[in-house]
This record gives structure tokens, sequence and C-alpha cells, in this order.
């Protein structure tokens, strides 16, 4: 894996203010530049070498990780049947299918690599936190978890709003690391209005942050089949209070 110097930092020309007269108007923001350009470049380019992914889907009423050791011993068959269950209870209720790593229970556990250390000090930093405290209005958060994620062809999220007791998540990010996108190959964060209709879409991106106010519907729609390319974020919750640790 390719490490960055510094890790992240933080585009200094951002207007907070400006930031958060949008955000306030519309619950919801799309962040174009959130870091300088280089250190963007390094973080896209850690993710799109990385090789030890989870594959996360819903099992029951719960997360499920299927770890990279296990994948690999899975046949075709196996595969193939595995998203035939998932596309059914996908059909109904909520489901996801996606790749990721668990940049904050990694880093808990003293096992992350150093590049992902580093992102999670950046995001937890003062200098990101800051703003993001500014932009929201939520004086009270006081850190973020993360997970890396990557949507291949088949990869979705069906509609959910974040919410979970006890989390105490105020707003939801997205930091988008895809280079180059086109709305045809889908994996677009779609908002939903209480028709069910869809009223706003961010289209993946390249150094830029979407974040919107938790519980708010939205999904995630399938990346197409003829899409050549992979969706890689960075993904999570800016939480209220101080970081419990491990599990959480
Ligand atoms: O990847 C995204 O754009 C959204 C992810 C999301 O909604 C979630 O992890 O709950
Ligand atoms: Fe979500």
């Amino acid at each position: 894996m390719t490490e960055p110097d510094t890790g992240p930092i933080l585009n200094p020309a951002l207007d907070g203010a400006a930031l958060a007269r949008l955000y306030g108007a519309a619950g919801r923001l799309h962040i174009a530049g959130i870091m300088t350009e280089p250190s963007a470049k390094a973080l896209h380019d850690v993710i799109a070498t990385f090789a030890d992914w989870n594959l996360s889907l819903r099992k029951g009423d719960g997360d499920h990780s299927i770890p990279p050791e296990q994948r690999r011993h899975m046949s075709a068959d196996q595969m193939a049947t595995l998203r035939r269950l998932i596309d059914m209870s996908a059909t109904q209720g909520f489901q996801y299918l996606f790749e990721n790593y668990p940049i904050y229970d990694a880093c808990h556990a003293g096992i992350a690599p150093p590049a992902f250390r580093q992102l999670f000090d950046f995001l937890n930093g003062e200098a990101f936190l800051g703003l993001m405290r500014q932009i929201t209005g939520h004086s009270d958060i006081g850190f973020a978890d993360a997970q890396v994620t990557r949507f291949t062809a088949g990869d979705f999220l069906t509609t959910h709003d974040d919410d979970v007791d006890g989390k105490d998540r105020r707003a939801a990010y997205v930091l988008n690391l895809t280079p180059s996108w086109r709305a045809d190959w889908g994996g677009i964060l779609q908002f939903l209005d209480g028709d069910g209709h869809v009223e706003a879409g961010f289209v993946p991106s390249f150094n830029a942050l979407n974040l919107f106010s938790v519980p708010k519907l939205h999904a995630v729609s399938q990346v197409s089949t003829f899409s050549p390319g992979a969706r890689l974020s960075v993904t999570g919750w800016l939480r209220a209070g101080k970081d419990p640790g491990p599990a959480q």
C-alpha cells in the first residue's frame, strides 16, 4: 500500500459560514474540494490499491461481515446463492451489499494500517470536527466513526434513515474518492421525500464531502452491470459526546 506522507489535509479555502447557511437551508450539502488536492490523491491511491476488503451485508436484523479469508474460500456457486438470498430480502426491506474496511473498529483494536490511522486522526482532528460543528450547527459533535467502502457492479444500499438508538448520530458524511464517474453507472446517493420520490441525488465524485442530517431517508442506487469502475468512499457519522471506544 502507498502511504501518504502527511495524511489528509483540510482545504484551507473552505468558507464555513457560507457552507453552514447552505446546510441549514437543505439539511444536506455536497462540499467540493474538501481536502487539498495532493492529500486527496494520496488517500485515493491508498484506497484504490487496498486489497483486504470485507463483504458487508445484512443478515437477519444485523450487520454481517464476510472477511477476506472467508471470501477467498467461497465458490462461485456459494457466491451466487448468497446473492440470490440478498436480492430476495432487498426486494422487500433494508439490505445492502458492498465491500468495506472498518477503520473505526480497526483503529480501536490497534490493527489499522498506518494510512487509515492517519485518516481516522484527520476525521477526529479539530480542523475537520470544528468545521463540521460549524456547518451542521451541532456544537456537541465529539467524534467521527468511519469505514472505507467500495461499491462495484451489483452493489447497493436500500432505503434507510441512519437513526440508531444510543448512537447519537448528528449527521452522516460520505467522503467521495471516485476519480471519474457517470450518473448512468448508478451508485448515486439518493434522498427520498415523504412521497417516496427522489428529491436529490449526489453522483460519486472526487475529493468531495456529502453531509446530511440524521434521520433522513436515503439509499445508494445499485451500481450498474456496465460500470467499469469502483465507487470509493469513506463513510460514517458525526456523533455527539466522547468516543466510547471499541464495539460502538
Ligand atoms: O455511501 C453512501 O453514499 C451512503 C452510505 C450510507 O448511507 C450508510 O452507510 O448508511
Ligand atoms: Fe445511510
